[in-house]
């Protein structure tokens, strides 16, 4: 008997994921394709009897959207929201805003499968210079966090981002789910990706084959001890999901942007 029933969920597709460039800490809204995965997301819970208490996205918008449309599609728009920027994308550094055939076409195909999947390689860091830096660090959300603006990362391997997660999931997100809460995490790739790494106990190996795609639940069923009691399930039609994450995997395949 399982204990608890938590949804991780990345958000649907954003603009710049159909332009394929790097995203990250850019806050870009979702794309029409984006709303209506949001959406389908949230009618084939609804159809599943899934019942929120509570859910955490980041402090993107992107993620926050997502967790509306899934909410409204519920009709649970009153479950509240709690937003953390520890929850954010992984800050892919100096690579935001580059298109990744592009970078595949300039640094090779293993390069770029390296800077997105493996566990403890850091892209290399944003500085003063890059065409988003002020974008990302003007930005009013970032007075908000709990660590100081000159403290937020310039980079992030996926280890990093699980580092600045886990305080978070264990301060406030564990809690809730003892406390019987059901709850779904509206996030990103790589944060989700992180999470499940800790929760599953996936090796850092094997997590560079871990591709989540937008828009699509990924429902975990956990103990008493928060162990996952099976293997986690997208949840859809598993034909579409499959086609859907080796898209996902041919966004870093060297081409042409057109
Ligand atoms: O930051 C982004 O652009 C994406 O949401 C995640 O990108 P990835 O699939 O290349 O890790």
């Amino acid at each position: 008997m399982s204990k608890y029933k938590l949804v991780l969920l990345r958000h649907g597709e954003g603009t710049w994921n159909k332009e394929n460039r790097f995203c990250s800490w850019v806050d870009q809204k979702l794309s029409e394709d984006g709303v209506k995965e949001a959406q389908d997301c949230g009618r084939l819970l609804k159809e599943q009897g899934c019942k929120f208490d509570l859910v955490f996205t980041s402090i993107l918008s992107r993620s926050i959207q997502t967790a509306w449309l899934v909410l409204e599609a519920m009709d649970q728009e009153w479950v509240p929201v709690v937003k953390s920027w520890r929850l954010n994308e992984r800050h892919y550094g100096a690579l935001i805003g580059l298109n990744r055939a592009e970078m595949a076409l300039q640094h090779g195909e293993e390069k770029v499968k390296l800077w997105r999947r493996s566990y403890d390689i850091t892209p290399p860091l944003i500085d003063e210079s890059h065409p988003y830096y002020l974008e990302i660090y003007n930005d009013r959300r970032y007075t908000t966090c709990d660590v100081p603006k000159e403290n937020l990362p310039r980079a992030e391997s996926l280890k990093e981002v699980l580092d600045r997660l886990l305080p978070f999931w264990h301060s406030t997100v564990v809690p809730e789910i003892q406390r019987g809460k059901t709850v779904l995490i509206s996030a990103h790739g790589n944060s989700c990706r992180a999470l499940l790494k800790h929760l599953e106990g996936v090796s850092d190996e094997a997590i560079a084959n871990v591709t989540l795609p937008t828009g699509i639940p990924v429902q975990l069923e956990l103990d008493e001890n928060l162990k996952p009691l099976k293997p986690r399930q997208l949840l859809g039609d598993q034909a579409k999901i499959q086609a859907a994450i080796k898209k996902v995997e041919d966004q870093g395949k060297a081409k042409q942007a057109t």
